[in-house]
């Protein structure tokens, strides 16, 4: 089976080094990497003609055993490498390949192999990679990104030259960060790992895969179920729409807590006024507060209370501008869940003194210096917790809609109050999120995603 683990360059490394240590040369590393890439292409190709591209490096040297697999199953196959390979066990692989290699021609196959860089660019591409590149992106040939499209850095998933948009990306050995993060993810196409044999099963960081929930069991009541408070502010929509949501995702009892009258609210869904009393009921075991809070002192009042019950707690929206260091005091942090998308994420940064750039750092060292669970949402969703990052594959880009957050966040609180687990919360939530979204129909609103959870639902169970 596929390993889940997500590794930097740095533990790849770490892993090739570990591999060879154990007596599995380099040599047998790209071997098994060329060949299982190799059985991936010819089944695209089916027995078209194959460009592959090489690099100097050893995916370029993963690219000369991609070749003479095919070259050996009769394919008609060619190489262009702009440069002959610089690492020794690429060399290897150039002298093995007894096909055709030029240094420059035309894109003219139907299918074309990228092996110019994989997880050791470290500079822009420029002259001639550059010329390729784009020269792909143009070209309608059926495109394989080999380990990384190669104008991907591998562990920010930025971009570092001309970035065609691919229809299959191969893995090598392992999922790579850039295989999940925004810019470099929405180029890869479909996306399939290649076992090398490598051993990662102590990696910390994972893709998730879809979670399985059950339904509740035979002797459940309401309460037992997880009863869930959403508390509002001065907004009404947004935390209705939690609300909505929370009340589809397994939760058995959800009350809005909230000082407006809610016309529009469904007659399933009890409305509360009395903060204090709702959060002194022992039978909580969920509060969510942010969306449509409010900043103002009284917001601030709010959250405080809600902090102060000692509940598992959702924070989203204002609630995380609202949130500073001081009034985590005495709070038991690992039940608290925090759901910034980008902009959020920043603030936060700002508040807890995080100074890093990229997401995936943010929200890594966010949980680090506070101990929360962070969902640093966007079309790159990625979870930092105890255990270490999930990662998540994309989900509808549908679900770039107002109040699609606030569904999300109804989602975490409602499993929190099934469950209590803030991880295992967020990574359930974010699942429903997307499956919601496929079921739903095209250019759905907030209001539509959250009707669509309950057939969503029905997927894990
Ligand atoms: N190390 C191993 O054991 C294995 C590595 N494998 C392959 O090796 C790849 C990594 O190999 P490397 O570390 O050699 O790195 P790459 O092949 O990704 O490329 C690095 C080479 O390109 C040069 N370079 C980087 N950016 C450049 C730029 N913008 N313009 C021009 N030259 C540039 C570097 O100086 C270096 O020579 C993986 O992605 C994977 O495809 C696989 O064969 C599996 C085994
Ligand atoms: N292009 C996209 N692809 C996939 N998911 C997206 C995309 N854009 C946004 N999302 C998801 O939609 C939600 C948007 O949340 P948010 O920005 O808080 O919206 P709002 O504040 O309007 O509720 C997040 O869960 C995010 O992951
Ligand atoms: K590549």
């Amino acid at each position: 089976m596929n390993s889940t683990a997500v590794l930097s360059v740095e533990a790849m490394r770490a892993a090739e080094q570990a591999a060879m240590n154990a007596g599995i040369s380099e040599w047998e590393l790209m071997q098994r990497a060329g060949q299982g890439a190799a059985r991936w292409v010819m089944r695209m190709a089916a027995g078209r003609p194959v460009t592959v591209l090489c690099g100097p490096g050893n995916n370029g040297g993963d690219g000369y055993v991609i070749a003479g697999c095919l070259h050996a199953k009769g394919y008609k196959v060619r190489v262009i490498a702009p440069v002959e390979p610089k690492s020794e066990t690429a060399r290897k692989a150039r002298a093995a390949f007894d096909g055709e290699v030029m240094g420059r021609a035309a894109l003219t196959d139907p299918v074309v192999v990228d092996c110019l860089f994989g997880y050791g660019l470290s500079r822009n591409a420029k002259g001639e990679f550059a010329n390729l590149l784009e020269e792909l992106a143009a070209s309608d040939c059926y495109k394989i990104a080999i380990d990384v499209p190669s104008s991907v850095e591998s562990d920010s998933g930025s971009v570092l030259g001309p970035l065609p948009r691919y229809n299959l990306t191969l893995a090598l050995g392992a999922w790579k960060q850039a295989h999940f993060l925004m810019p470099a993810m929405a180029s890869m196409g479909a996306l399939r790992c290649v076992p090398i044999g490598l051993a990662l099963n102590d990696a910390s960081d994972q893709s998730t895969t879809a979670p399985r929930l059950t339904a509740p069991a035979a002797d459940s009541h309401k309460y037992r179920r997880g009863l869930l408070a959403v508390v509002a502010g001065s907004m009404p929509g947004a935390p209705l729409l939690s609300a909505e949501a929370a009340m589809h995702a397994g939760a058995g009892y959800v009350k809005l807590v909230s000082d407006h009258s809610h016309p529009d609210a469904p007659a399933d869904l009890v409305i509360e006024q009395d903060l204090d009393a709702v959060l002194e009921d022992e039978r909580i075991s969920a509060v969510l507060t942010g969306p449509g809070l409010g900043r103002d002192d009284e917001a601030r009042k709010r959250l405080s209370r809600v902090l102060g019950s000692g509940r598992p707690c959702v924070l989203d929206a204002d609630a995380l501008h609202l949130l500073r260091p001081d009034m985590l005091k005495g709070a038991d942090v690992t039940k608290l869940c925090l759901t910034p998308h980008e902009g959020e994420l920043a603030t936060l940064c700002e508040s807890f003194g995080v100074t890093l750039q990229s997401k995936l750092d943010r929200a890594r060292r966010l949980h680090d210096v506070t101990g929360m669970t962070v969902l640093a949402k966007g079309p790159d969703t990625v979870l930092a917790d105890r255990e270490g990052m999930r990662f998540f594959p994309r989900g509808s880009s549908w679900l770039s809609v107002a109040g699609s957050g606030d569904v999300l966040a109804g989602i975490v609180a409602s499993r929190l109050a099934v469950h209590s687990d803030t991880m295992r919360a967020c990574e359930e939530a974010v699942w429903l999120h997307h499956e919601a979204a496929r079921r739903a129909a095209p250019a759905f609103s907030a209001s539509d995603l959250a009707c669509a959870l309950i057939p969503a639902m029905a997927s894990f169970l």
